[in-house]
């Protein structure tokens, strides 16, 4: 959030039980900068909401703090500032068997499964650790429970007695895929998963996401450089610059009509012409600004060829526009005469949590 909450109604509905509610989320990192001690700020003021069983895919360019947000939502790192819910429980308020069950409930699934698996343990052994934090399984039941999920990711019971270099970098991804859901979470946050992955397989690994998202309801938090991955699996996407939230809405909406100038960029540097969707070169001058130096204002203002004057005054809200979208963008959202009524009385973000339809 930038500042207060915005009272004027939202364009879109709320989502009513959102299984992830991510509210205010800072990270700043202590460094070194020139000899002195800075922070850096990698995550600002994000807010997001998913609702159970959705896919909320996360995009922008290398150092937008994408990976950072998933860290601090998954508690591998923690946050500055914000506050993570899960399932309306705030997870820096918990402790004891709530906390560890709330752990349990947020799973990650890393980009490169070669790093993120042990290579002196067997699969089995690897899907068997989590089970046991459940604690209410036998060994017994537990062979039975890796067996299953190995068929639920489309693999052979025997592979349970491979290690990982005996697998191949797809087949490496659905174990790690398998460790992520053995615990029955209800939120998995894949950062770049298929990133590491060739065409075919990555088209495998999505559809194996995707089935097990319909039998078992999991909300997925993505994470890719991809917009074609993004294209294919997210229900909704989050447009990030310099640790904040530009744009975001259903993706199809933002993908054939984006409204932020960051947005266009991106999707016009996609390698893809046959979407359908703007072909419009849409090019931003120089690279994104140091963490350590954010502009004032609108972050993007340096760079972009619409910015007026005032961009590099106020950093700008979301705000809410027709499609059930928001764009951190008012020249833009103005000009289109997208403005909806009274929401620049109350230039902030959206109500929280926001909606998926
Ligand atoms: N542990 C850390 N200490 C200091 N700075 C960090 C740390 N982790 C991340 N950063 C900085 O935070 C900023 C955001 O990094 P992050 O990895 O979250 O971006 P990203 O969007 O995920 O990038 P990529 O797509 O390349 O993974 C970067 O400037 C990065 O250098």
């Amino acid at each position: 959030m930038t500042s207060a909450v915005n009272t004027a109604a939202p364009s879109t509905a709320v989502v009513s039980h959102p299984v992830l509610n991510v509210v205010g989320l800072r990270k700043q990192f202590k460094v070194r900068d020139g000899g002195r001690t800075a922070e850096l700020t990698a995550v600002d003021d994000v807010d997001l909401a998913i609702a159970p069983g959705e896919t909320v895919a996360l995009v922008g360019e290398s150092g937008s703090g994408k990976s950072t947000l998933a860290r601090c939502v998954t508690r591998l790192v923690d946050p500055t500032s914000g506050s993570v819910e899960l399932d309306g429980l705030s997870l820096g308020q918990l402790s004891g068997r709530q906390l560890s069950r709330a752990y349990r409930d947020i799973q990650m699934v890393f980009q490169d499964p070669r790093s993120s698996l042990n290579p002196r343990m067997t699969v089995g052994a690897m899907l068997e650790e989590p089970l046991r934090l459940l604690g209410s399984l036998s060994a017994p039941q537990r062979g039975t429970r890796v067996a299953e999920l190995l068929t639920e990711v489309g693999l052979p019971a025997d592979f349970a007695d491979r290690r990982p270099h005996q697998l191949s970098g797809g087949q490496r991804q659905r174990i790690g895929i398998a460790r992520a859901l053995a615990v029955d979470p209800k939120v998995v946050v894949l950062d770049e998963p298929t990133a590491s992955l060739d065409v075919s397989v990555r088209g495998q690994v999505l559809e194996l996401l995707a089935r097990i998202q319909a039998e078992r309801n999991v909300a997925y938090l993505f994470i890719t450089h991809d917009l074609q991955v993004v294209r294919s699996i997210a229900d909704r996407v989050l447009v990030m610059y310099l640790g904040g939230i530009v744009e975001e809405g259903p993706t199809e909406r933002v993908f054939s009509d984006p409204v932020h100038p960051y947005t266009k960029a991106l999707i016009s540097a996609a390698p893809v012409a046959e979407w359908g969707v703007t072909t419009e070169r849409f090019e931003l001058a120089g690279e994104i600004p140091s963490p350590l130096r954010v502009p004032p204002g609108c972050r993007l203002a340096g760079r972009c060829p619409v910015s007026e004057p005032d961009c590099s005054e106020h950093r700008p809200a979301l705000l809410p526009v027709p499609g059930s979208r928001f764009v951190a963008c008012p020249p833009e959202v103005s000009r289109r005469g997208l403005l909806e009524p009274d929401s620049l009385d109350h230039p902030a973000t959206p109500a929280h949590p926001r909606s998926t339809s």
